[in-house]
């Protein structure tokens, strides 16, 4: 809709339009500040604002802050200036001040200060007219005091956010104080009631986006803002004979002060933006309407005793004109029936009545009691209740982020017109009626009001009873929202138990199978090795059969070795010689002096020196042959090491080949492969490296050999020069002797010398014998060590030749298998075979491994669907002792409902009721002193200043 077309649709006009700058204190001081004094002049009071949301009613109402001076609303504004005002009347007036707070939401009343109240209803009689019951009221004796019922109740409003307004009211809220005074002094009291609304603003849903919850809220707030624009029309059209005050809880509770008991203040708050023009003009027209309300108020009081008296006596005395009036009246209606005439100056008329009573009066009562003023002026205003309404209309100027400010008209619509005591009874029974069209007597009305009333009630409690029932469905709604949520949750458990256990049977099927093959493919790995094996076993068939000959050797060993020593028996026979040769010395030793015997042995000697001479002869040979043969061996040593590297190179070569045609295959794949070649290295290096060990040590023990054989030959060369040293002694003896014979038979004197002589030379041989027989008694050691170390060498070469044959086989058989040209393809078909059995093992191996794993992590799975399902069935279990205490719970408090609905008990429900006073507290006022705004404790009541 175009903001023009709404633009010229007419001119509003209002008291006073206030602008987006106006502040709070303005706008009270220019609306409102009258509304106190009428509020303790007894009337009722009545402050509402009406706009669309969010435009400021909450803002004007309360204001943004309570506690700031500058932004706190009309509210708290009122509520300071009655306790001002209070402090300021006499302190012979006693007051009690009461505020209560609630909210119509959803067309509901809750009340704030007790929100567990949340549908009071609403009753009329006639001497409270139309209120809340069950309405909580707080007593208040000050400004704090009245605060904390605010922001308790404040606590409690509905809000919500719209795209309008953050802090959107969801409901009308209705402050209510309530100042009751009385005149310690005459007894007189009165009772001012000052609402003060804070409507929830229209909204347009398209603009508010309310949705949900917030469209109902909506939908509630327009239809009873409507009912509010229905009741100002009819109260306005001038036609209507009947107002819709009880279409909405609103209307009703504001009965009074729309067209009824109150002077009422409406302040419009509107937005400027051309966005809201529509909402603008549609709250302008609704402020024109309800502007032109004509209210009927009047002072709600209770006349003290002499005022009544007073009363009484004039009622009498009217009464008695009455009498006087009517008795005229009849004789003159008797003279007409009785077809008389009555002159027109006889007509019987009041003032003639009157004047009669008075001149009766007259007589009898000389001198009547003067009219205290005071009782004068009271019966004044209550004989002239002032008949007025405040409509304070006020239109915004403002934006909706700076919301309008009241404009109040300030248009009293007041005509006081003065009627008799009765009829103003009569008009205040109507004016209260709500349906004044409708004309019942009183006691109808009263039937009526109390049957309303109790209706009302009834409808409250079925209402309430309604919202358990609700409430105890919603509940059961979610239990059984909750239990079937379980049996789901369990029944999804089932079945994921189900399906964990079928799995679990699954794996365990899938793990057995596994086993099985992997078992098969054990069996299979096996018999692969084993057939591996026999092939390895088919080469190494030659070997065997040497090794069958391992148990040979001993024989062998000992045969060489007996061919050795055999070859040694020629030392042997040269150490016997030399043993007979020392025997012979140590004979000659022992001969002394038997010459012939002398003679016999040095021949003896000769012949022996002649032996021992061939035996070295033949010692020397055996060393010859001996060195020759080491020679010999060392050649095949060596030759044998040149065979073993020209076969260990072609082993390598073909090592190679073997490598290079598994290259393809996984290191894995090759181990088994790689390791038998790697053995058969490995123990042809080790054998190689012991052939060379051997080989160094027959090197060695040759180099000893010939070193001591070179010794031995020294021995021998000292052995001859001895001999010949011998010989040339022997042959010097023989001399000699000889010379001796041919001395003998010349004379005595020379046989002397000659004997003399002899006996030197005796001496000589003897020691040269002694010396011989200690050299060949070191020599005989020595020979005998030399024995033994060449035994044990014999014995070394001979394991070393067995050991040179044993190799030269080996080379042999390697050299056969190398020239032998089927080896090749056999080796290459072994090859092959060690190839697709190292693959076929590594699948097994790799299968084997996957299963391992696939094992373990089923194993693991299995482990975790057991702990889960362990879990799952706890949860299950609790879940279940839940639903079961659930279960309890509920049967408990059905018992207990059922126990509170046989016994009727009604328990007081919120801690509430302990949280604000409902003792009456009673203050006086100050006197106008300005005393302190605390109320001063004296004897159990507040007081401010000077206490009466
Ligand atoms: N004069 C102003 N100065 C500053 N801010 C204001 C003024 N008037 C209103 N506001 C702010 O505008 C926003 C809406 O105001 P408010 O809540 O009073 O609107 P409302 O008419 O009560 O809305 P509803 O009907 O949705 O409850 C609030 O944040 C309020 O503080």
């Amino acid at each position: 809709m175009q903001p023009d077309r709404w633009l010229h649709t007419g001119s509003f006009t209002f008291d006073r339009v206030f602008g987006p700058e106006t502040t709070q204190a303005e706008i009270y001081s220019y609306a409102i500040r009258d509304t106190i004094e009428d509020i303790f002049n007894g009337y009722n009071g009545t402050v509402f604002c009406y706009g669309q949301t969010g435009s400021g009613k909450t803002f004007t109402m309360m204001g943004a802050d309570i506690d700031s001076e500058e932004l706190k609303g009309i509210i708290p504004r009122i509520v300071e200036g009655m306790f001002a005002k209070i402090i300021e009347s006499p302190p012979t007036v006693e007051y009690m001040v009461k505020a209560s707070y609630m909210e119509i939401y959803m067309e509901r009343i809750r009340d704030l200060l007790n929100p567990d109240e949340a549908n009071l209803p609403v009753h009329e009689d006639k001497a409270n007219g139309v209120y809340v019951k069950g309405l909580m009221e707080v007593f208040v004796s000050s400004i704090d005091e009245v605060y904390q019922v605010m922001r308790q109740g404040a606590k409690s409003r509905v809000v919500a956010q719209t795209n309008m307004n953050a802090e959107s009211s969801r409901s009308h809220s209705i402050f209510q104080v309530t100042i009751e005074q009385k005149d310690t002094v005459t007894g007189k009291t009165k009772m001012g009631r000052l609402f003060l609304v804070d409507l929830a603003g229209s909204e347009k849903v398209g603009k508010t986006g309310a949705t949900g919850q917030t469209l109902e809220e909506a939908k509630k707030i327009n239809k009873s803002l409507s009912a509010l624009g229905m009741v100002i029309n009819a109260l306005t059209d001038g036609k209507s004979t009947h107002i819709p005050y009880r279409d909405s809880k609103l209307t009703r509770i504001l009965q009074e002060s729309l067209g009824g008991n109150s002077r009422t203040t409406l302040i419009i708050n509107c937005s400027p933006s051309s966005f809201n023009a529509a909402e603008t003009v549609s709250t302008l027209r609704f402020g024109m309407r309800a502007k032109s309300i004509k209210n009927k108020a009047k002072v709600n009081q209770d006349f003290s005793p002499a005022e009544l008296k007073l009363m009484l006596k004039k009622a009498r005395a009217q009464c008695v004109t009455f009498q006087t009036y009517i008795a005229a009246l009849e004789g003159e209606v008797r003279v007409w029936r009785a077809g008389g005439v009555v002159d027109s100056e006889n007509y019987a008329s009041w003032d003639k009545a009157v004047a009669k009573d008075r001149a009766a009066a007259a007589a009898a009562a000389p001198a009547p009691a003067p009219m205290t003023p005071s009782a004068k002026s009271s019966a004044a205003r209550a004989s002239t209740p002032r008949s007025a309404s405040r409509h304070s209309v006020s239109a915004g100027a403002g934006n909706s982020a700076r919301p309008l400010s009241p404009t109040p008209t300030g248009a009293r619509v007041a005509s006081p017109t003065p009627t008799l005591l009765h009829e103003s009874l009569l008009s205040e029974l109507t004016s209260r009626s709500g349906s004044p069209t409708i004309v019942m007597d009183n006691d109808e009305r009263e039937d009526f009001l109390r049957r309303e009333n109790e209706l009302n009630d009834a409808v409250a409690e079925k209402d309430r009873d309604l919202q358990a029932a609700l409430r105890e469905c919603a509940r059961m709604r979610d239990e059984l929202q909750a239990r079937d949520d379980l049996g789901a949750q369990a029944a999804e458990l089932q079945l994921s138990l189900d399906r964990i256990s079928f799995s679990h049977k699954e794996a365990m099927l899938t793990v057995e199978s596994l086993t099985e093959a992997n078992r098969d493919l054990k069996d299979s790995l096996e018999a692969a090795r084993a057939e591996l094996e026999q092939h390895q076993s088919a080469d190494n068939d030659d070997d065997d059969n040497n090794n069958n000959g391992n148990n040979n050797k001993e024989l062998l060993r000992a045969a060489r070795m007996a061919e050795m020593l055999n070859g040694m028996a020629s030392a042997q026979a040269f150490s016997r010689n030399e043993a007979g040769m020392g025997d012979l010395l140590r004979s000659l030793v022992e001969a002394g002096d038997d010459d012939g015997k002398r003679v016999e042995m040095i021949m003896q000697t000769r012949r022996e020196l002649d032996e021992a001479r061939d035996a070295l002869h033949e010692r020397d040979e055996t060393i010859s042959e001996l060195t020759r043969r080491t020679e010999d061996l060392t050649l095949q040593c060596s030759d044998i090491d040149s065979k073993y590297e020209r076969l260990l190179a072609e082993y390598e070569e073909m090592l190679e080949q073997s490598i290079v045609a598994d290259e393809q295959a996984s290191t894995r794949d090759s181990e088994s492969l790689n390791d038998l070649k790697q053995k058969l290295e490995s123990h042809y290096s080790s054998k190689l490296a012991a052939q060379k060990v051997q080989l160094d040590t027959a090197h060695a023990d040759l180099a000893r050999r010939q070193e001591d054989a070179a010794r031995s030959a020294a021995t021998v060369r000292e052995l001859r020069s001895e001999i010949r040293e011998l010989q040339a002694r022997l042959e010097a003896l023989d001399a000699d002797k000889a010379k001796a014979a041919e001395i003998g038979a010349g004379g005595d004197a020379t046989t002397t010398a000659a004997a003399e002589h002899a006996m030197r030379k005796e001496r000589e041989m003897t020691a040269m014998r002694r010396d011989m027989a200690q050299r060949i008694l070191e020599y005989d050691t020595m020979r005998k060590s030399l024995m033994r170390d060449v035994q044990n060498r014999c014995e070394k070469i001979i394991e070393l030749e067995m050991a040179l044959d044993e190799a030269r086989s080996q080379v042999a058989q390697l050299s056969r298998r190398a020239s032998n040209p089927g080896q090749p393809q056999r080796m290459q078909l072994l090859e092959k075979n060690v190839a697709q059995l190292t693959l076929i093992q590594k699948e097994l191996v790799g299968q084997n491994t996957d299963l391992k794993k696939q094992v373990a992590l089923n194993d693991r799975k299995l482990l975790a669907r057991t702990e889960r399902i362990t879990y799952l069935e706890s949860r299950l279990q609790d879940c279940s002792s839940q639903v079961e205490a659930w279960k309890r719970k509920v049967e408990e408090m059905q018992a207990m409902r059922h126990h509170d609905t046989t016994t009727k008990a009604i328990q007081p429900t919120a801690s509430n009721v302990l949280r604000f006073s409902r003792v009456a507290k009673p203050m006086r006022g100050g006197g106008g002193g300005g005393g302190s705004e605390k109320p001063a404790s004296s004897g159990g009541f507040f007081t401010w200043g000077t206490s009466s």
